[in-house]
């Protein structure tokens, strides 16, 4: 039996727009549009042309090469002609492929939000998708809250999906807009469904506000559905719609689909589901979701000792598909809950070979244990790791010392009496025989204020840190033994693309980010090459 092909659909850049605190701007669309396009997945919705002048910009021209390019919009109102519809007259100027209309399928909806009688909504659908047939458009129906319409009235919800079939819809999707279904119930009630419309005509489009909206498309894939709905990393409004990530994993790689159903993905792109992933996260300054199945960072990570020591055996004791299958990586953590294994297995990712009979394999496992004991988390901070490694071979030399560092807040009135916060800080380094002092000022408090004057002038090693950039900064305070603990944890960058986390810990935050600093900038150094 050959596969059936079940079509992707994604709707990042309509419903994902949707999303509390996402604003797209224009060369974002354009973006997100090419790297779902190489992605393959077949269908990219736009945004709303009409609705805002980006999204009626971002249809001046096809934004896809190979993806089929959709424009979304409602069906016409009431009372008019589609003919006579704006709405509808900037759907057809927008240069898409394709025709997204949205219309109500649950009655209840129909009299109190519409306001207008069953009839003419369905009038509504028939008229709105001809005239986008007519003039040459692919077209699909969502069917706005088709599953709770379809509990409430079955008859008028069918009667929805059938009128826009009827009329020429290529697609009857049907919307859990509420996101309040259930797997077993999707799955019933797209059986149902397909006895009116062929299943290779209807579409799932699930919200996740009861976290099910992947197991719903995946129930509405196996009750005939063939096409889903969904967008990248789950944006969407509310709670985000069906992870359209997630189900690429779990139809490409899980036997029970991988067999049955065929996607427009060929592996090579699936390898690279990971990166696209995290560049729509970078693109929207969010921080990736470590725990995001098949991408995210903590998806193959291995913390326990014992999992580690089955894991380097043979990875499937622990995992139930290859990392590199959708390009991401496996990791074996180094913590208070590892053992030796963990440790053999980071240090040969960072280079270094040592047998478990070595002894400075226990060195660096006490001193792992009680650093973690006094507040700090490795598994985090790999560049912090890497340098206590090094340290115990004796591979990293002292490059600087800080004799002493001070910082100065002020929170005052200026001249023109606006309220300002005001940073300042001096660093005393120590550079072989050099004694330097550096002073800065902080725009954005003191942590900025220190890494500016720390970086400022740390002679014959100041060309080597020049493209040295900090890239995220991370606080926690804990309860260690008796008194509160700070851990701060920062990221930082370079001009080569490389990004690395350190780890500072104490009682006072200040300190604690200065030594996650410190720890950057050697960081840095060590992996330049240089020399003390
Ligand atoms: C489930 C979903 O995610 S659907 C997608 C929802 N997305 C958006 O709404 C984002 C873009 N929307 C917008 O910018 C605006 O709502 C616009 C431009 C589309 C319309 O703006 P306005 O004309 O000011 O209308 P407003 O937003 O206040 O209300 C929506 C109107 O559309 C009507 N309507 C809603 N759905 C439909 C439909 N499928 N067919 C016809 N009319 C509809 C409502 O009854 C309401 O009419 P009313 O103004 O006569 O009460
Ligand atoms: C169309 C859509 O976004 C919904 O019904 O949820």
């Amino acid at each position: 039996m050959s596969a059936a092909r079940v079509h992707l659909f994604d709707t990042t850049l309509r419903d994902g727009a949707q999303t509390t605190g996402v604003d797209f701007s224009l060369d974002d669309k354009r973006a997100v549009a090419s790297l779902l396009d190489r992605l393959g997945v077949d269908y990219v919705e736009g945004g709303y042309p009409g609705a805002n002048p980006l999204d009626t910009a971002f249809f001046e021209r096809k934004a896809t090469r190979r993806a089929k390019f959709a424009a979304f919009g409602m069906t016409k109102r009431a009372g008019r002609s589609a003919a006579n519809d704006p709405g509808i007259a900037a759907l057809l100027e927008a240069k898409a492929d394709a025709i997204v209309f949205v219309a109500k399928a649950w009655d209840y909806h129909v009299h109190v939000a519409l306001e207008i009688s069953l009839e003419d909504n369905l009038a509504g659908i028939r008229e709105s998708v001809a005239a986008a047939r007519a003039a040459g458009r692919e077209v699909m129906l969502d069917c706005e809250h088709f599953f709770d319409g379809y509990k409430a009235n079955p008859d008028y919800a069918l009667a929805c999906a059938r009128t826009a079939y009827e009329a020429g819809a290529r697609w009857v999707v049907l919307c859990d807009t509420n996101g309040g279904t259930l797997p077993d119930e999707i799955g019933a009630i797209v059986r149902e469904v397909a006895k009116a419309v062929p299943g290779d005509n209807l579409g799932i489009h699930a919200h996740d506000d009861c976290g099910c909206a992947v197991a719903n498309s995946l129930a509405a894939v196996e009750a005939g559905a063939r096409q889903i709905q969904g967008t990248l990393n789950g944006l969407g409004e509310r709670c985000g719609n069906a992870n359209l990530v997630t189900l690429i994993g779990a139809l490409k790689l899980k036997e029970r689909y991988r067999d049955r159903f065929a996607l427009g993905v060929d592996d090579g792109q699936l390898a690279e589901l990971t990166h696209v992933s995290r560049a729509l996260d970078e693109m929207l300054n969010r921080a990736p979701n470590r725990h995001a199945p098949f991408v995210g960072a903590s998806a193959f990570a291995t913390k326990a000792g014992i999992h580690a020591s089955a894991v380097l055996k043979d990875p499937r004791t622990y995992e139930h598909v290859a990392p590199e299958a959708t390009g991401n990586t496996r990791k074996v953590l180094i913590s208070d809950q590892g053992g030796k294994s963990n440790l053999v297995a980071e240090l040969e990712r960072i280079g270094v070979t040592l047998g478990r009979d070595d002894p400075r394999l226990n060195r660096v496992l006490q001193e792992v244990k009680e650093k973690e004991a006094q507040g700090y988390a490795f598994e985090g901070a790999d560049a912090s790791f890497f340098l206590l490694v090094k340290r115990i071979l004796g591979e990293v030399p002292e490059y600087f010392s800080v004799e002493r560092f001070a910082v100065n807040v002020e929170r005052r009135y200026n001249a023109l009496g606006e309220l300002v916060t005001f940073s300042e800080a001096i660093v005393k380094v120590q550079v072989g025989d050099d004694v330097l002092i550096s002073a800065a000022e902080g725009d954005s408090g003191p942590v900025n204020a220190l890494d500016i004057a720390l970086r400022k002038d740390l002679g014959r090693y100041q060309s080597l840190i020049e493209g040295l950039r900090l890239l995220d900064y991370k606080v926690r305070i804990f309860q260690g033994g008796t008194d509160a603990v700070t851990r701060v944890l920062i990221e930082s960058g370079d001009e080569t693309g490389e990004r690395w986390t350190t780890v500072g810990v104490s009682a006072n935050i200040i300190d604690a980010s200065f030594q996650a600093l410190v720890d950057s900038i050697t960081y840095k150094l060590a992996r330049a090459g240089a020399t003390a």
